[in-house]
């Protein structure tokens, strides 16, 4: 029998998450059956759409995410023993996967796709959900062209960071958004063109300042003010990829800000609402594309690593204030 661990969600959040909204329950795993698989957890994904997601589940339940594991016993031919699994089976030690429905879905178990020998923490970031999320989101809804301005809100963070390295690929001037000083300082190291701390900024004359002759993309993932600021300040037949809210996740609902409409309308703005799922058929461009940008040094994915499982909740609510530059993930 294995002893197994997992994080489990007690309380709806109020503001930000608290220790005492999760309760570590400790458990004997059953026999596997036909279909399953054990794995050993190896790395853990903390995201912000656990904090959004939140109010919208029954109580109790178990934290999703998505994890890398290792097959340590397996009644599924297409996982082998001491293969890699991708799941969405959330923050525990070990586990048991189903794995009849594998790879419908992104939230469906599949095998850890071939990364060339990098780290395979980067299948639950850059060449995972979230990178997914930065290159499909940006490059089909906002349909860069070389020599456009591309504004990133939230740039330092784990698919923003993804987004302006991706655009600077792609030939465009890139300005990013982030919370401090030293993210802006990483920003312009890794390409960005200009970066910008949202906390301290005048964020409207400083974004004028970095783009004078407008915005033609923006790849927003805070709302609010900044997003505000920037769509008043796009160019006629700008495109604007609406890839989440955070600024408003962890404060009163519906803080969202006030959508300048008559700016969208005067100056023909395409805005959509992504959600990464609707790619996960197209997985394999991301890991091809991915895979050699990085190998080349031409996208450079950080991550935010935190050890330990009695971690994982830190990592989290750190993540949600701004203590990441790139992915968080925890190694377990
Ligand atoms: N639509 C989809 O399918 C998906 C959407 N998302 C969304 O993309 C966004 C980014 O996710 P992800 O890259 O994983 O997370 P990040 O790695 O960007 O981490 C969250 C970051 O949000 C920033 N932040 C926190 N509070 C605020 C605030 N009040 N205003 C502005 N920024 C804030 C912090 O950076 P800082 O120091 O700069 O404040 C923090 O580092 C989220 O909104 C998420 O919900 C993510 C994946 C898929
Ligand atoms: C899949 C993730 C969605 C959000 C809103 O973060």
């Amino acid at each position: 029998m294995v002893k197994a661990r997992k994080y489990v969600v007690k309380n709806y959040f109020e503001g930000y998450p608290k220790r005492e909204d999760y309760e570590i329950v400790e458990y004997e795993l059953p026999p596997l059956k036909n279909g399953e698989v054990l794995v050993k957890v190896e790395w853990v994904s903390v995201d912000p759409y656990m904090r959004a997601y939140n109010s919208r589940k029954t109580l109790p339940y178990d934290q999703s995410g998505f994890q890398v594991g290792l097959v340590e016993e397996s009644k599924d031919p297409r996982y082998p023993v001491g293969s890699r699994i991708i799941s969405h089976s959330g923050w525990c030690d070990y586990c048991i996967i189903k794995t009849f429905n594998s790879s419908e879905t992104i939230w469906d178990p599949y095998k850890l796709p071939k990364l060339q020998g990098l780290s395979n923490s980067l299948a639950i970031g850059a060449l995972g959900m979230p990178g997914a999320t930065a290159y499909f989101g940006f490059l089909e809804v906002c349909k860069p062209k070389a020599g456009e301005t591309v504004v990133v809100s939230g740039a330092a963070g784990a698919v923003g960071s993804l987004v302006g390295q991706i655009a600077k690929i792609k030939g465009c001037k890139v300005i990013g958004f982030a919370g401090s000083d030293d993210k802006v300082k990483w920003l312009e190291e890794i390409g960005f063109d200009r970066a910008i701390n949202y906390k301290t900024a005048d964020i409207a004359a400083a974004l004028k300042e970095a783009a004078p002759n407008g915005v033609d993309c923006y790849f927003d993932n805070v709302g609010g003010e900044v997003s505000n600021s920037v769509i008043s300040q796009m160019n006629t037949g700008g495109r604007i990829s609406v890839c989440g809210a955070i600024s408003s996740y962890n404060g009163p609902s519906g803080a969202t800000g006030n959508i300048p409409l008559m700016t969208v309308l005067y100056k023909q703005l395409l805005i959509q609402g992504i959600y990464v799922d609707r790619w996960f058929d197209r997985l394999d461009e991301l890991i091809k594309d991915g895979t050699e940008w990085i190998k080349s040094g031409k996208l450079q994915p950080r991550e935010h690593i935190t050890e330990g499982f009695e971690n994982i909740f830190d990592a989290f609510v750190g993540m949600l204030k701004g203590d990441n530059y790139g992915k968080a993930v925890v190694k377990l």
